[in-house]
């Protein structure tokens, strides 16, 4: 087999080698090499002699179709579901306040539920509701049996306890993955989430259906969120990767980000991550989504990562785009989240 095909993006004639999700082994030597040259080995050495002087592309991930993809298997199931025993997977989203973003957020979210035929229940608050209400609301989610994912939109306002409302939501209808016991699960060895959050297990499925291993490969995590950097790091080191977090105090960032193989970058700084900061052959994975101003565009802004995609593309041997490559991938994660705890909740397998 070509080892160009490492990289074939999800078609449908590659749906059987992304699904079956056989880690395929690859080492960062020639990772940098085999995606852009197809060469055979006997042409290698001409083809690194070329790639120093000739400029190479890098495979562009494509999360918007792996999420298609992904829409389309969960949509199977939830029709199998239905049929074998009359269940309908249930997402409950709470928005309080009216920010634009999670108000679109939200509205993608709803389209996404119905795409693949999930009920989707959704309350929307004002803005200076009590956090009783809030804390109501998801009481009443906990216990109705048509609910099987509860959501609480991000960010709430600031009068609000983030995390004393996240603590509220059941376990068991946790679909997001931030209740602690979730998370401390997510950090044990040998114990097992009932759920994933949703942002980095999007960014781990996409390496899996891309053929890209991670096993004992230089992972760096930039940014320490709790909704994606801290998990992202943690999922990585499940995967056997060797992780290294760079936050807002590391004194050299770039220089330790230069050392990855994979490279998560998930701190909501537009183009932070230069070409320079990037080792040759190096995957990128971009959860940026930063909103710059563009008075060309329709909305007046455009949407741009935290890696500056230009200069990445040139350095890396594969690169998420945005829009369309993690984002997409969190809201599939969120429709798969919701499926499995339906199934789990109906001891349905
Ligand atoms: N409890 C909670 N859970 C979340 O998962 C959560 C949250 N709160 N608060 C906000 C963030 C952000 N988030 C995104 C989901 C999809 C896209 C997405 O699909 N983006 C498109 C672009 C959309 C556009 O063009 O505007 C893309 O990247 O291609 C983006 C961002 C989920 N979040």
């Amino acid at each position: 087999m070509a080892s160009s095909s490492i990289f074939n993006p999800p078609s449908s004639t590659t749906a059987l080698l992304l699904r079956t999700r056989r880690p395929i082994h690859v080492g960062p030597t020639s990772l940098r090499f085999s995606t852009i040259h197809s060469a055979p080995p006997s042409s290698r050495l001409v083809s690194i002699a070329a790639s120093a002087t000739e400029a190479s592309v890098a495979k562009v991930i494509d999360g918007k179709l792996v999420a298609k993809q992904i829409r389309d298997e969960i949509a199977a199931e939830v029709s199998r579901m239905r049929e074998a025993v009359g269940v309908i997977p249930g997402l409950a989203v709470i928005l309080v306040g009216d920010r634009k973003d999670s108000a679109t957020y939200v509205r993608n979210k709803k389209k996404a539920c119905e795409s693949v035929g999930i009920n989707s229940l959704e309350v929307n608050l004002p803005a200076d509701s009590t956090e009783e209400e809030v804390l109501n609301y998801i009481s009443g989610y906990n216990d109705d049996p048509s609910v099987h994912g509860i959501l609480v939109q991000l960010p709430l306002p600031s009068h609000m306890d983030e995390q004393n409302v996240l603590n509220a939501v059941g376990i068991e209808k946790d679909v997001d993955g931030f209740h602690p016991l979730n998370i401390g699960r997510l950090a044990m060895r040998g114990r097992e989430p009932l759920f994933v959050p949703c942002t980095p297990k999007g960014c781990i499925e996409l390496l899996h259906r891309y053929g890209i291993s991670i096993k004992g490969k230089r992972a760096v995590v930039i940014g320490r969120s709790n909704i994606v950097g801290m998990p992202a790091a943690l999922l990585l080191q499940r995967e056997d990767a060797t992780v290294s977090v760079v936050h807002s105090r590391t004194s050299n960032p770039e220089e330790i980000t230069r050392q990855a193989d994979i490279i998560i970058a998930a701190v909501g700084q537009p183009n932070m991550v230069r070409g320079s900061w990037i080792k040759p052959g190096a995957v990128i994975i971009d959860v940026g989504i930063n909103p710059v101003d563009d008075p060309s565009s329709s909305r007046g802004y455009r949407l741009v990562g935290d890696v500056c995609y230009e200069e990445a593309i040139k350095v890396a041997s594969a690169i998420t785009p945005v829009p369309g490559g993690v984002g997409p991938m969190t809201i599939a994660m969120l429709l798969q989240n919701t499926l499995s705890s339906a199934k789990r909740i109906n001891s349905f397998q």
